[in-house]
Order: structure tokens, then C-alpha cells, then sequence
């Protein structure tokens, strides 16, 4: 492939994609292309399929039908380009261990085996948290951190493997709206050098920072948020401008 191919590659293409788990099925006839460069906003009602989506994208589920693409590879072999950061309470605080080794754990789907770390992984991860404005933290406890540092520290650790695209569930989900703004700043600031899909409730606040939406109800429509008014916000969302209630 040439070089001027490679550029102009989407970071993320999904053609025809449906999906099940046994029964109804959760996503139907998605198609999206996500281009390089592009930082969209995934948004949707409870049970809409966003985190199924994710998963299929990052390759831990296979699509039934229809073809996903990330930077040109099956998801499966393109799992170290991609930079992920969970939904809050999927990640376990309690676990006993310091920031600095979470972060580094970002680097073990390089190769790296546990306790194998090479002083270019320690190096990573002290730039990794040096660009999310948390080398203080450095050797805190992770059960000790407030929510937004918490989630900070996560994103270290998506951007420690140096990724080329970063997805982003529910990254303020757990935090106030002043932090809020920290976040997307570091986000859009990010976006200079990484594709962002970032998954919200909250298509009011997202759009703000960017400029297309995808509205996921099993069904997958894309808004541009200049076009995103009132009526639509009514239309997506119901009476609560946080709150999603629609149906394609
Ligand atoms: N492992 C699973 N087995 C069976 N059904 C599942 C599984 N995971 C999710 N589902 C179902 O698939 C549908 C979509 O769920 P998904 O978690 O993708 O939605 P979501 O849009 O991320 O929701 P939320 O905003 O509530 O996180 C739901 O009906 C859910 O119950």
C-alpha cells in the first residue's frame, strides 16, 4: 500500500455490521466510518449497544454480519493501536497496587510479560503521566485517588502503548462538571495526534468539543452538532437534556 493510501485510511470502518447475543439482535445494518484525525461522539439510551460496539471494535467479540475494520486490520490484530479507556466501575479500585504500575500494565500488550518491564516501558509511563498532568500521583495508591484523578490515570494508561486511536466509555460519567472541562481540554489537546470515539450520555456537553455525533439505538444514525438544536436535543434525549430516550 502507498504511503498517501495509508493517510488517507479510515480510522475505523464498519460495514453492514449486526450483532447478537442469542436472542433480539442489539446492533442492526450499522454502517460507520470514522476518519482519521475525526474525534466523534458515540451516543445512545440505556441498552443501545454502545458498549457491545466498543467490544466488536476492539476485537473481544466477532460480528455475526458485516465487516469492521481498524486502520485496515481485523480488530483482533489491531488491539496495540488502539488506546481504551473502560467505564469507571469496570475498573477495580481496590486493588492493592500504585499508579505508576497501573499505568505501565498499559504496556504489557506490547509483548512485555509481568515484572519484565524495560526502563523504555518506565520511560513511557512517566511521559504517559506527565501528559495527563498527574506525575505527582505517581506512587499513590490507586484506591486513594478522587474520581477525575482516577480518571486521568486510566488515560495514561491507554496512552502508554502509543496508540493511534483512543476510545473513550463514559469518561465522565463519575465526575463534576468543572473536571469535566479538564478533561475534554486534555482530550481535544490529544486529538491534535489521535482519533477519538469517546461514548456519552451527554450529547449537550459533548458537542461543545465536537463536531459529529453517532446516535446508536440497535440502529446507527450520524448527526453533525451544528445541526444539533433544540428540537433534536428534545428529539434525543426526551424531557432531560442528560437523559437519552429516542428511537431511531
Ligand atoms: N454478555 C451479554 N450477554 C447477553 N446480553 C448482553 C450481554 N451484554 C450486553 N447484553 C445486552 O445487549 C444489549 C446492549 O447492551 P450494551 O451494554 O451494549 O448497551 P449500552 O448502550 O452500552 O448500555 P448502557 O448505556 O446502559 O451502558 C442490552 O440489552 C444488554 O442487556
Amino acid at each position: 500500500m502507498s504511503a498517501t493510501a495509508r493517510v488517507m485510511e479510515p480510522a475505523i470502518e464498519i460495514d453492514g455490521l449486526s450483532f447478537s447475543y442469542g436472542g433480539e439482535p442489539v446492533l442492526e445494518d450499522v454502517d460507520l466510518t470514522v476518519t482519521a484525525g475525526e474525534f466523534l461522539g458515540l451516543v445512545g439510551p440505556n441498552a443501545g449497544g454502545k458498549s457491545t460496539l466498543l467490544k466488536l471494535i476492539l476485537g473481544l467479540l466477532e460480528p455475526q454480519t458485516g465487516r469492521i475494520r481498524v486502520l485496515g486490520r481485523p480488530p483482533r490484530h489491531a488491539s496495540t493501536l488502539i488506546g481504551y479507556v473502560p467505564q469507571y466501575p469496570a475498573f477495580a479500585r481496590d486493588f492493592p497496587i500504585q499508579v505508576q504500575d497501573v499505568v505501565l500494565m498499559g504496556r504489557l500488550g506490547l509483548g512485555r510479560s509481568f515484572g519484565r518491564y524495560r526502563p523504555s516501558d518506565r520511560d513511557a509511563a512517566g511521559a504517559a503521566l506527565a501528559e495527563v498532568e498527574a506525575t505527582d500521583l505517581a506512587r499513590r495508591p490507586i484506591g486513594t485517588l478522587s474520581g477525575g484523578q482516577l480518571q486521568r490515570v486510566l488515560l495514561a494508561r491507554a496512552l502508554v502503548g502509543e496508540p493511534r486511536i483512543l476510545i473513550l466509555d463514559e469518561p465522565t460519567a463519575n465526575i463534576d462538571m468543572r473536571l469535566e472541562d479538564d478533561i475534554f481540554d486534555l482530550l481535544r489537546a490529544l486529538n491534535e495526534r489521535l482519533t477519538i470515539l469517546l461514548v456519552s450520555h451527554d450529547v449537550a456537553f459533548i458537542s461543545r468539543y465536537i463536531t459529529r455525533v453517532a446516535c446508536l439505538n440497535r440502529t446507527l444514525i450520524c448527526h453533525r452538532t451544528d445541526a444539533i438544536d433544540g428540537p433534536l436535543i428534545q428529539s434525543l434525549y426526551g424531557d432531560s437534556v442528560r437523559r437519552i430516550a429516542h428511537r431511531h
